[in-house]
Formats: C-alpha cells, sequence, structure tokens
C-alpha cells in the first residue's frame, strides 16, 4: 500500500484527524511527490500536535508504536516511512528548514516542528530567558516582607487553646514553619504560650533563621526576580501570597499612582474566581488603605486582555501594539498553551515583570505544549548561590543552595503546603499520594476511612448509585431554581456540586451521564424538559470562544425563565451576570457531567469523579490528580480499583523543545 492510501485509511477509521491527512497532502503536493515518505512525517507531527505534543523528538522515536498504532501496521508504515534514515531524509527535505526561513516544517536538533509552533517556543524561550534576570531592589524591601509575612499570632492562641498537650509541639514547629529545631526551645515556646507571654515575646523565641516560609520566599522571589513562577498544590495559598507580593510592590513603586497591575486567567470561570479570592486576599492584608487602594482586584481572561478581535485569530496588541503594564499576573498558568503564552509573552512591554500561578501537576493545556511543567521542571529545592543570598537577604531565611541551577529556575519557587485541606483531609492526602505516583498509599488513604472521601469500587455495579447521588446533590439548586431565587444565587447553587468523567463518550462519558441524570432529574419531578431542548434549569456549557458576547470555551450558564421568555445567565469575566437569548449561544452542551478537563479552574464543594472501568489512554495521574483537587469539602470516586491504579501511575510526556531551551540559557 503507498503512504497516501495508508494514511487515508487511517483517517476513514478516525485514527488520524482531517487535519494531519490535509497536511500531509499539503506536503506531498509542496515536494511534487504525494509518496514522498516525508508525506508520512508531516502527518507524524501533526498527528502529535493533536495530542498536545509541541514537536516529535526523531532521536526518541518508537517506530513500534508510530500514529499510536499497534505494532504490526506500525511495522507497515514503518517500511514506507523509513525512521531508520529520517534525520537524513528531513534535514534534506525542502520543505523543512531550520527557521531562518519560513518552511512548512522546522527541524532543531534532533525535533521536528510545525513552522508556528517552532516559532512560539522560541520566542517563549527568548521572552522569559530575557526577563530571568535579578531587579534592582530597595533596602526597605525586607522590612515590608517582615511586616506581610509576620505569624498570624491571633490565629495561633485561637488554634492554640484547642490543642490537645501532647500535639502541641508538632503543630507549633508546623505553625512557624520552623526547618531547623537546634535554633528553637519548643518547651519553651509552650511555656511562654501558656503563661500569657506577648506576642514580641513569643515571636523572639522563633528566630528568622530557624524558620522557612514558602510563601514569603515565594513572594521574595517574584520581588526579585522580572520572570517569576508561584506553583502549587490547592490551597497553598497562591492567592493569598501574590496579594501580599502586589502590596510589596507597590510599596517599592516609585509611580504616584503605583505600577500598572494586571491580572489574567485563561478562562472567564478562572478569571472570575481569581476576582473573587484576590479581592478576599487584598481586604485582609495588613497595609494602608493608600497602598490597598493601589492593587488591582478585578481580573480579565487572557483574551480580553489582548483584545480579541471579534471573527479574527489576530489580537489588537502584539509584539507592534505592546500592552500597556508594568506587572502581569496570570493565574491557572498550567491551562495556557504554549501559541497562547507565546502571543502574550510577545505583547508584554519589555520592562513588564511577569508572575505566573498554577499548578504544575494539573492537567496540562488541551492545546499543544505544557509550558508551566516545562518552566518548573528543574525547579529542585535549592536556588544557585547569588539567588540564595538575595533571597536570604529579602526573608531572613537560610534557603538551599543547588550547584548549576538553570536562570529560569532561580525565579519558581515551590509551595508545598496546604492550608486549605487539613493535613488529616482525606482529599489532601489523596491527591498528595496520587501526585507521588505510589498507588499503594492512594489505596491506603481510600481504605483509611476519611469522612472526606469514598471510593465506590465499579466492580459491584454501582453506577446507579453515581447517578443518584448526583441528582440528590442538584437537588437544592434546582430547589433554589423552583423558589425564583436570583440568577447569582443560581449559579452559586450549581456550582456547588459536579460530577467529573474522564471521556467524551459511552456510558461513563459526559454525553452518557448527562442523558442519565437528565433523565433521573425528570424521573423525580425536579425538572421538566419535555420535548425542549432548553428548559428552566438546564445547565449549559459553551464549547467555543465567542469573543462578541464575552462567552468563552468552558463557561457555565443555566436556562433560565424570564418574563420576556428563556434565557441563559451567565457569570461574566467582570464579575456581572448576564442573560442570552438561547438561540444566540455559541456551540455548547448540557453540563449536569463535564469532563475533568474542562473543570480545570472551578472547584466545587462536592465533587463526584466517575471513571471508566477498562483502561483508556486519557486516564493519567495528571487527570487523577486535577479531578480529585476540584473538591473543596467532598468527594466520591466511582472506579475500580484497578483502573485507578493503573491511571495513578501512567504519567503524561508531552514532547517540546521548551524545557531543554530554558535550561542551557
Ligand atoms: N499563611 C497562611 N496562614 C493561614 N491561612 C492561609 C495562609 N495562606 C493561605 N491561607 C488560607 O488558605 C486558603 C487558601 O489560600 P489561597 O486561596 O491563597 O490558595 P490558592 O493556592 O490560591 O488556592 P487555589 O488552589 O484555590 O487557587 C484561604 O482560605 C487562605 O486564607
Amino acid at each position: 500500500m503507498a503512504i497516501s492510501e495508508k494514511l487515508n485509511a487511517l483517517y476513514k477509521r478516525k485514527a488520524i484527524r482531517a487535519i494531519d491527512r490535509q497536511f500531509s497532502q499539503f506536503i506531498g503536493e509542496q515536494l511534487g511527490d504525494v509518496e514522498s515518505p516525508m508525506v508520512g512525517w508531516a502527518a507524524l507531527v501533526s498527528f502529535e500536535l493533536g495530542k498536545g505534543n509541541v514537536c516529535v523528538d526523531l532521536a526518541a522515536l518508537d517506530s513500534a508504536r508510530l500514529f499510536d498504532l499497534m505494532p504490526a501496521e506500525s511495522a507497515e508504515l514503518a517500511i514506507l516511512m523509513t525512521p531508520e534514515n529520517v534525520l537524513a531524509l528531513v534535514s534534506g527535505s525542502p520543505v523543512v528548514g531550520y527557521g531562518s526561513e519560513p518552511t512548512p516544517m522546522v527541524l532543531s536538533g534532533s525535533r521536528l516542528y510545525l513552522y508556528r509552533y517552532w516559532a512560539a517556543e522560541c520566542l517563549v524561550t527568548n521572552e522569559i530567558t530575557a526577563r530571568a534576570t535579578e531587579l534592582p531592589l530597595p533596602m526597605t524591601l525586607r522590612g515590608v516582607l517582615d511586616d506581610l509575612f509576620l505569624p498570624d499570632m491571633a490565629l495561633l492562641r485561637q488554634f492554640y487553646s484547642t490543642w490537645e498537650d501532647s500535639e502541641k509541639a508538632e503543630k507549633l514547629v508546623d505553625f512557624f514553619d520552623i526547618n531547623d529545631l537546634t535554633q528553637v526551645d519548643v518547651d519553651g515556646l509552650k511555656t511562654a504560650l501558656d503563661f500569657g507571654a506577648t506576642d514580641t515575646q513569643v515571636l523572639s523565641l522563633v528566630p528568622e533563621t530557624s524558620r522557612l516560609n514558602w510563601q514569603k520566599v515565594a513572594a521574595a522571589v517574584a520581588l526579585s526576580y522580572r520572570f517569576a513562577v508561584i506553583s502549587g498544590g490547592p490551597g497553598t495559598g497562591k492567592t493569598t501570597t501574590v496579594a501580599k507580593l502586589l502590596a510589596a510592590i507597590v510599596s517599592s513603586s516609585d509611580k504616584p499612582n503605583g505600577p500598572e497591575i494586571k491580572l489574567v486567567a485563561p478562562t472567564g470561570k478562572a478569571a472570575n474566581r481569581l476576582t473573587e479570592s484576590i479581592g478576599k486576599a487584598v481586604a485582609a492584608l495588613p497595609v494602608s488603605n493608600e497602598v490597598r487602594d493601589k492593587i488591582p482586584t478585578q481580573a480579565s481572561t487572557i483574551h480580553r486582555l489582548l483584545g480579541a478581535i471579534p471573527n479574527r485569530v489576530e489580537f489588537r496588541h502584539h509584539a507592534g501594539n505592546r500592552l500597556h503594564l508594568d506587572v502581569l499576573v496570570v493565574d491557572e498558568a498550567s491551562m495556557v498553551d504554549l501559541p497562547m503564552m507565546a502571543r502574550l509573552l510577545a505583547a508584554l512591554p519589555q520592562h513588564a515583570r511577569v508572575i505566573l500561578l498554577g499548578d504544575r501537576d494539573q492537567l496540562a493545556s488541551v492545546e499543544a505544549g505544557a509550558v508551566l511543567g516545562d518552566i518548573c521542571l528543574h525547579a529542585g529545592s535549592g536556588f544557585s548561590a547569588d539567588r540564595a543570598r538575595t533571597l536570604a537577604s529579602l526573608t531572613g531565611f537560610r534557603l538551599p543552595q543547588e550547584d548549576s541551577v538553570p536562570a529560569v529556575s532561580d525565579g519558581v519557587c515551590l509551595l508545598r503546603k496546604s492550608y486549605r485541606f487539613h493535613a488529616k483531609s482525606g482529599v489532601g492526602q489523596l491527591a498528595y499520594a496520587i501526585n507521588a505516583g505510589e498507588t499503594r498509599w492512594v489505596d491506603r488513604v481510600l481504605r483509611q476511612g476519611f469522612g472526606d472521601i469514598a471510593l465506590h469500587d465499579l466492580d459491584g455495579d454501582v453506577y446507579g448509585e453515581a447517578i443518584a447521588i448526583t441528582v440528590n446533590g442538584y437537588r437544592n439548586y434546582l430547589a433554589a431554581l423552583s423558589e425564583g431565587a436570583d440568577n447569582r444565587t443560581l449559579l452559586r447553587h450549581f456550582s456547588n456540586i459536579r460530577l467529573l468523567c474522564a471521556l467524551s463518550d459511552g456510558p461513563f462519558g459526559v454525553k452518557g451521564l448527562n442523558v442519565a441524570i437528565e433523565k433521573a432529574l425528570a424521573k423525580k419531578g425536579l425538572i421538566a424538559p419535555g420535548e425542549e431542548i432548553f428548559y428552566p434549569g438546564r445547565p449549559i456549557m459553551v464549547a467555543q470562544n465567542d469573543h462578541g458576547l464575552g462567552l468563552y470555551n468552558g463557561d457555565i450558564g443555566i436556562v433560565v425563565k424570564q418574563e420576556e421568555g428563556l434565557r441563559v445567565v451567565f457569570e461574566m469575566a467582570d464579575g456581572s451576570v448576564k442573560a442570552f437569548l438561547p438561540s444566540r449561544l455559541p456551540e455548547h452542551q448540557t453540563a449536569y457531567a463535564m469532563t475533568i478537563h474542562k473543570s480545570q479552574g472551578s472547584e466545587f464543594s462536592h465533587t463526584i469523579l466517575v471513571l471508566p472501568p477498562t483502561p483508556t489512554p486519557v486516564m493519567t495521574r495528571e487527570l487523577i490528580y486535577t479531578g480529585v483537587t476540584r473538591a473543596k469539602d467532598r468527594l466520591d470516586v466511582y472506579a475500580t480499583r484497578t483502573s485507578l491504579a493503573r491511571a495513578v501511575k501512567r504519567k503524561t510526556q508531552r514532547f517540546s523543545g521548551l524545557a531543554d531551551a530554558l535550561r542551557v540559557h
């Protein structure tokens, strides 16, 4: 069989995408040889891009699994594509260049890219490395940071009286983040608290050199570097830290109105959450109103900041028309794909500081790249000697040092302690165990009898139970709807609970589960869908960006009955609630159940996670971790132990050249 015929056959049975075949055909036409082995390599680069891989590393090819085919079929293709000669073939091809002039594909070392992705990767590398340098700092900053990160003694005293005597020592060490016990007399500390010592007296017993509070370190890292990343799991205090960091930036700015600070997130939902949480964190800051008033609390989407133009792919702001800002904070940065990160960085003025917030262990962006993960890859437990000195002078802590730390890693700080999940909470423990890839630990946590998590083993048929528990969870929301609650309250109620799944299709996929939940709700008389697609209470998820309407892929709305008729109400990125005619909505779907991918950037008090019993390649450690960490108070997992264990073992690897490029700079 010829290569074009083989690719057609793969396309027909949906083993490759239409765009993969089209790109390969285009390459065939450019070469004047539709059966050239290059046609196969072009299809492969495009195919891998569809899986999120920015490039194909020709030196690390698994030629027994080309296009993820089984070995026998892959071997047939290998005869046509000649992987043994691929480097010579690719480097001599007129459709492949080295980036100096536009060619459809680019070879960089042994990595083969589509030109656009290679260019995006170079841009991101250059913009980051140009900013991976220390900033000059005013001497007063140490005092500002000390004040902002002073241990909350009122909180300590409140807890202290409730602690058992036997646990006080351990809890004090944790509260003060003491990491060098040789410097602290913990019994003396207890006695001081027991006998009513003042805050100053208590604090004098815990010198800064004995402590290591990573939030303060993170603020110092971002204060002193033009490109910084603060990565941490849920509730580790990213927002709290960034609020304090912004207060320090504002306090040290010599601009009369303060620096121009912008807060963005990749989706409307995430922007809303950031607006809400940063608002609370800024309100609680121990700073003057003069400082507080200069810290923005309104976040927008990246699209909005860049100035999306309806029906156009370009934005108003780009390298030729840069944004006016001094500090950019990007929340949920793990969701930002490589092309979007390139656009964002290209549009920044050169002097601008960038602070990325996110969780490097979460699922990578839906589109290609794993920018946050790549940036954090080489960040370990220490800083270069010079950086450790700067950070020590800013925080008073002793910081771990490492040899040969790449410049970019000196701007990365990992937050390790969760303030939301009690150390004894099941969700927190489960998230740790999953991240560690330790299946036995995962199993132990699930069997330990935590009150906030339960595994319902699908070996017994508990599918119906998953539906029933979800239906029950939506009762409050639907009761509020029938009582005529206002739209904002309804949206809040709806966001308290969600069923999350791994797949789109099949009974365990989002479509099957939505139908099952809808039927069960109707049977209980909680909704009345009748013949209508739109009925009051139907939750809707937008599946396509519509810049004109300000609705974005993943935004969730609810159908409500208003005087004028049925409308779908959404909370917009600016926090307002807006109603749309159902007929005006972009592509959308029902949202009682949603995929874990789409749930990124959201959290629900009660999360119900339904995973298919049969193995599928989408079930990865990052997927399970992301699903589990959406739960704020309660998590019900419906899965088999084997499928869960297999997923926890499967860590995703996305191919790109970014981590390597950042390491060598
Ligand atoms: N140092 C701290 N001491 C006590 N409580 C803290 C501290 N830092 C954060 N918190 C509390 O922990 C909770 C989570 O903090 P925050 O929202 O800043 O975390 P986050 O990492 O931004 O969370 P998310 O994963 O939701 O984005 C908040 O209630 C916050 O007040």
